[in-house]
């Protein structure tokens, strides 16, 4: 219970549900126990009318009918006040996963990137679907029937021992074996459960790589052998399920056994009681069977709760190592920042703590406010990880990246990244509308200004030639966009919020040369007096660049303006000739 010790603040938040459901759970109780006292009663009259023919058949006939009234009462007062009971603890536990839910999802947006390499994605939609949902059955079910159980169980024994405390003792004697034997069964059910759920999680893991492979796999033509992966998974899930439903259908007999054996000692310690004396009328036998048959579900539902109690725990633990994961960056600062854009690394290295990869290699430059520095180096240089340093995705293991003259380590970090546009590499866009896709970049933006930054992009021209124009569908549930598209739909979504520094990497690899000098052109409007920074392999991005700056495993090998390095030797003179040659024989 230590772990689960973190979600008491919950139960204080909802208290209003928590007390509440137990004040009804125990109303509810003692209503429920008038059925077997009236039964009792009735049967009891029966018998002494039978007996002693004292009472009238008239009389017994009014007391059976005022009973049966009382029963159909009080059992309508008991069905609503549990309907109540559910209708505050179950629905407390809702309001708790949600919150949860919310908590863990928080959690994961504060961490940066190393945790998302560190973690597989499968293991974190778990902590957030799985493991909340045992969590909630913690908060929900497992306390509502402790509740219960509890309430039920005293008030129950408190009119048995009433009655006659021997046959208390005798007829309660099975219930802690049931208890015992459910307990154990519910631990194996959940144990093939798990399993049974890890197996599915398999399955759909390789049904989604499958969908999102659909076309490597039909180039290759290996549907046959996806078939039979997809068999040999779907098979091991049957043996699961089917293990599973052989555990859980001992449940209903195990339950029925020992509800006879109880039953059974009844009828036969009671019927020799009521033989010598020792209870005066059969009444108390039929209370007893119904107060029996009261006790056999709350004290199977112990069992079944020890269960539940111990998979929240370990659930508890996995969400409880992830919410005291702290982010390796942290926003030191929370004072509004306004960012100029002038750009400095000081002896900047970087060893990617994974992989052990030196990525930057004792790195200097600068950039002054609305130039543009071009990075062109060959691939696993360095490039794209000295612009996920600007955004201060990864801290520098050594050295200093500086923004405007402060340390990125002292400046607001969400300030920061509001003031850069970021045009990744993959071009990453979500399964949503082109416009939305846009508006990422601005949530307030106008149409006029998603349009104009398309435009700027050179993209308006093929989405409104879209039949849905600016709303049409992208991604999973909605039309392919090419490469190239992609890649300016994510420039429009850089340059529509007008940042004052914008990081451009590799993003124009995919369109064709004359497309790239327009976006290039309108670019150079957009980004004036912006600081930019383009990484790319092509020598036509990087011509017009106030300073280019070339790269070698993780270092400077040579810097200077277009003219300077395409009169010395070097891999960018190299690469110069090499694409002059290519477009001449184009
Ligand atoms: N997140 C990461 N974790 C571990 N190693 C990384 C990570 N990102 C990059 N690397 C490694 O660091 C080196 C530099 O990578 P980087 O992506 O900066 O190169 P690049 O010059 O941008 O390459 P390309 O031109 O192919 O995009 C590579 O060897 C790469 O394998």
């Amino acid at each position: 219970m230590k772990e689960l010790s973190y979600i008491n603040h919950y139960f204080i938040k909802y208290k209003t549900h928590f007390i509440g459901g137990i004040l009804i759970t125990i109303i509810a109780q003692f209503f429920s126990l008038y059925t077997p006292e009236l039964i009792g009663d009735s049967i009891a009259a029966i018998e002494s009318h039978i007996k002693s023919d004292s009472s009238s058949i008239e009389s017994v006939k009014k007391i059976l009918l005022n009973n049966i009234l009382w029963i159909i009462v009080t059992t309508l007062i008991a069905g609503v006040l549990t309907f109540l009971m559910r209708q505050t603890l179950i629905v407390m536990s809702r309001h708790v996963e949600f919150d949860l839910k919310n908590e863990v999802f928080q959690q994961y947006e504060r961490l940066s990137q190393n945790f998302y390499k560190k973690n597989r994605t499968g293991d974190l939609m778990n902590r957030i679907s799985e493991d909340v949902g045992r969590v909630r059955m913690y908060v929900g079910p497992a306390v509502m029937y402790t509740i219960n159980t509890f309430i039920r169980f005293s008030v129950v024994i408190f009119y048995m021992y009433r009655v006659s405390p021997k046959l208390t003792f005798i007829t309660l004697l099975p219930l802690p074996i049931l208890s015992y034997f459910i307990f154990k069964l519910s631990s194996e059910i959940n144990k093939k459960s798990t399993e049974f759920q890890k197996n599915l999680s398999v399955l759909s893991s390789f049904s989604q790589e499958f969908f999102s492979g659909i076309r490597v796999i039909k180039s290759y033509s290996i549907e046959n052998y996806k078939q039979n992966e997809f068999s040999n998974l779907a098979m091991e899930s049957n043996e699961k399920s089917l293990k599973l439903a052989k555990t859980q259908a001992f449940f209903g007999p195990l339950m029925l056994l020992l509800i006879g054996i109880s039953n059974l000692l009844i009828i036969s310690i009671g019927g020799f009681m009521y033989i010598n004396g020792s209870i005066t009328n059969i009444g108390v036998i039929a209370k007893f069977i119904l107060y029996i048959n009261m006790l056999v579900w709350p004290v199977a539902s112990l069992g079944w709760v020890s269960s539940l109690v111990q998979e929240a725990e370990a659930s508890q633990k996995r969400i409880n190592e992830f919410l005291k994961i702290e982010p390796d960056i942290k926003n030191e600062n929370s004072s509004s920042m306004e960012f100029e854009g002038e750009i400095a690394f000081k002896n900047v290295s970087l060893v990617y703590e994974d992989t052990k990869i030196k990525a930057l290699d004792n790195i200097s430059f600068e950039v002054k406010k609305g130039e543009t520095l071009a990075i062109i180096g060959r691939t696993g240089s360095g490039k794209s990880t000295i612009l996920s340093l600007i955004s201060r995705l990864h801290d520098p293991t050594s050295g200093e990246v500086i923004i405007d003259g402060i340390s990125l380590t002292k400046a607001n970090l969400t300030d920061l990244r509001n003031s850069i546009g970021v045009v990744p590499q993959d071009a990453f866009l979500f399964s949503d509308t082109i416009k939305n896709n846009i508006k990422f970049g601005k949530e307030n933006a106008t149409d006029e200004e998603v349009i104009q930054a398309a435009k700027y992009a050179d993209v308006h021209e093929n989405i409104i030639n879209f039949k849905d124009h600016y709303e049409t569908m992208i991604g999973e549930r909605g039309i392919t966009l090419s490469g190239g598209q992609k890649q300016r739909v994510s420039i429009a979504r850089a340059i529509i919020n007008n940042p004052e520094i914008l990081l451009l990497d590799d993003c124009l690899s995919a369109v064709d040369t004359e497309t790239e000098e327009t976006i290039l052109n309108n670019l150079q409007i957009v980004c004036k007096n912006k600081t930019t920074i383009i990484v790319s392999h092509r020598v036509s991005s990087a011509k017009n660049a106030n300073k280019i700056i070339v790269l070698n495993n993780g270092q400077i090998t040579q810097q200077g303006t277009h003219y300077q390095l395409v009169n010395q030797e070097g891999y960018y003179k190299e690469l110069y000739l090499k694409q002059i040659t290519e477009k001449e024989l184009l």
